[in-house]
């Protein structure tokens, strides 16, 4: 019986939402096609479940028609009846709106959006980019009729008899003229590929208007005079193309991933070239359902410029990238797909921030992370050491920022040293620390500080390379933040010689006053602080010394911008050990040639831990030549 046309408005809701969807979404329309897809992807699943005997084919077509600037979403799923179309369709299925109307008003305006914008919005966000919808829709269930529905607001409606033949559902769009970009194939395309590529039935993309193409088609079993199969040209329209992936790899059992095939998708997915280092499959049933692949990726760069990409989705459904409040911040340097079907995605930022499921998600992950770094680092430790280097700041940043995975990770911390090995900090404190005071002595500019390094490594210590961005807020952390028993303390090559000190009778009584007024004197330096040690390399005249925490605090001040003036803090560490020193000690202080000899002293010293600056050397290098005028006069 042909159903009696029916008019109606959609309900008092609706009249709040469509302006609310229409202002608070702009920036982000191109979900719409998200939800028209996951509902006709749902609405298979329905008819699946109540013909799970069925073998017909199921599938999403998205056909664009630029012609009639027409998009239609079509499935061939469970479908509804008039009564179905009035209940979830009509009385907006988009639930507790009021709710979702207060929220918006209390969210800050950069946080409004996102999240809420990826999901909650439903079968209406496709006002967003229409001036007119139609349903087209024929139910599985019983003898239902076709229906049609018709609004042009998505306020009003109009519901009749409909023309679909088969059961499942079209959603016709008429496509406004400011968003029309929408009619272009390849923006449709781009659009399904970033929201839908995994879902999990075929999704087909489908021109409408595509002109037929050249193709050519074999002819029979013939074949042509060289004994190629022989073909002729024809005209063919083409057909809809699939855009989705319907069994993504992490859907996948982990022992039944093969390495190439996770290397195949972490290029695909991440348009990344280099294959990653390692990887983790994250495969969780319960408490909660979650799966996903991390990769460690090769650094490219420094650290300051890397950056991961963490694809979030929701039942195979993306909903963003990097979203912070569901994934730690330190994972955000990995790259990698996490997909949560359970997630409350529905609500707003804030309120992600303190769910409890969302934490334990987070920290769930975290715990995986650190399992498989202590796992590599037990097994295959020299693997684990070929990786440290690209692995390093994402594990450093970590630490500091997440104090649960330091604690988990804090035995797979690798220091690596001048000489090319890697240690531990327990293997470094029982190597060295009977010799360096209880300090990790420690370069950032290994060829500029070389022979300060050498001084330590002649002597047996050993020293740490730390020469990423990183590392300065690294050792801060392992110095103050941790828990007192893991606590080191962190010193440059050129911060202090408690690691080079050697009891020794020579020079004992050397003036060391004395020397101190023969320096500052010479080098126009009244505060100079000069003091008078027995180092071992008896050799080594002297070394200049820079406090560690001055200079840290400076080289941040500089990192900073701010340019306040900080007061130099060297030390300038006489050897008494040293004959040069010693004879230094017996020279007259007013006479020239000794003040010279006092300048090259601390100028080697200098340049021992770092250059010196331009007009210094213009000095250091005239008073070289006149030194060795001198001596070649003598
Ligand atoms: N293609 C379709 N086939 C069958 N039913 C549909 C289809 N599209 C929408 N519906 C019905 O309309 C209802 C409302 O859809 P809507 O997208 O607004 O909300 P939802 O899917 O329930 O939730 P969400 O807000 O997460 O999208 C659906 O629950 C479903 O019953």
């Amino acid at each position: 019986m042909a159903m009696k046309k029916e008019k109606g408005s959609v309900s008092i809701d609706a009249q709040n939402i469509m302006p609310v969807i229409k202002r608070w979404l702009y920036s982000d329309k191109d979900i719409f096609l998200r939800e028209a897809v996951s509902n006709a992807c749902d609405a298979i699943t329905k008819f699946r479940m109540l013909h799970p005997d069925s073998e017909e084919a199921m599938s999403v077509t998205v056909t664009v028609d630029k012609e009639k600037k027409q998009i239609t979403i079509s499935d061939t799923g469970i479908g509804m009846t008039a009564d179905e179309v009035r209940k979830y369709i009509n009385q907006v299925a988009f639930s507790g709106a009021a709710e979702f109307m207060k929220q918006f008003e209390n969210e800050k305006p950069e946080e409004k959006g996102d999240i809420i914008g990826h999901f909650g919005l439903g079968f209406y966000s496709v006002f967003m980019v229409s001036d007119k919808v139609e349903i087209q829709t024929l139910s599985s269930e019983g003898e239902a009729d076709p229906v049609h529905w018709v609004s042009e607001d998505g306020m009003s409606f109009e519901l009749s008899g409909g023309k679909r033949k088969a059961h499942g559902t079209d959603i016709i769009l008429h496509i406004t003229e400011e968003e029309k970009e929408f009619l272009d194939v390849w923006k449709v395309r781009e659009v399904l590929n970033r929201y839908c590529g995994y879902m999990t039935y075929p999704v087909m993309l489908e021109d409408a208007n595509a002109k037929p193409v050249e193709k050519d088609v074999p002819v029979g079993d013939e074949k042509n005079e060289d004994g190629t199969q022989k073909t002729e040209k024809v005209l063919e329209v083409p057909k809809p193309q699939q855009i989705n992936d319907t069994a993504p790899l992490w859907l996948k059992k982990p022992s039944e991933c093969k390495d190439e095939e996770y290397k195949e998708f972490y290029h695909k997915v991440f348009m990344d070239f280099d294959d990653p280092l390692f990887w983790i499959h994250l495969n969780v049933d319960y408490p909660f359902n979650l799966k996903g692949i991390l990769y460690f990726p090769k650094l490219k760069n420094d650290f300051g410029t890397h950056e991961g990409q963490i694809k979030l989705f929701a039942g195979q459904v993306f909903v963003a990238d990097n979203i912070k409040e569901v994934i730690p911040e330190f994972l955000m340097l990995l790259k990698g797909v996490i997909d949560c079907p359970d997630l409350p995605l529905n609500v707003s930022r804030s309120f992600l921030q303190n769910d409890g499921y969302v934490k334990k998600i987070s920290t769930h992950i975290t715990k995986k992370v650190a399992d498989k770094l202590n796992s590599l680092m037990n097994t295959e430790r020299e693997t684990y050491e070929g990786y440290w280097d690209d692995i390093a700041p994402f594990v450093k940043y970590g630490c500091i920022k997440d104090s649960k995975f330091f604690d988990m990770v804090k035995d797979s911390v690798l220091l690596k040293k001048t000489d090319g090995k890697y240690s531990t900090i327990a293997e470094y404190k029982a190597a060295n620390f009977d010799k360096t005071d209880k300090k990790v002595y420690y370069t950032n500019d290994e060829k500029r500080q070389a022979a300060s390094v050498k001084l330590y490594t002649d002597r047996g210590i050993e020293v740490a390379v730390m020469n990423t961005i990183i590392d300065g807020n690294f050792m801060s952390f392992m110095e103050y933040q941790g828990k007192e028993e893991d606590r080191v303390t962190f010193a440059r090559v050129d911060a202090d010689i408690d690691g080079l000190k050697e009891e020794s009778e020579e020079g004992k009584d050397l003036d060391a006053g004395k020397l101190q007024t023969l320096f500052r004197g010479a080098l126009g330096k009244e505060n100079l602080e000069v003091k008078l040690e027995s180092l071992g390399d008896a050799d080594m005249t002297a070394m200049v010394t820079e406090d560690e925490q001055m200079r840290r605090y400076k080289e941040m001040s500089r990192l900073y911008g701010q340019n306040f003036p900080i007061p130099d803090s060297f030390t300038l560490v006489l050897n008494r050990r040293n004959t040069t020193v010693q004879a230094l000690a017996q020279r007259d202080p007013e006479d020239e040639t000794t003040k010279m000899l006092c300048c090259q002293v601390y100028d080697l010293a200098r340049m021992a831990a770092q250059p010196l600056e331009a007009e210094e050397i213009t000095a250091f290098l005239d008073r070289s030549r006149k030194l060795l005028a001198m001596m070649v006069n003598k």
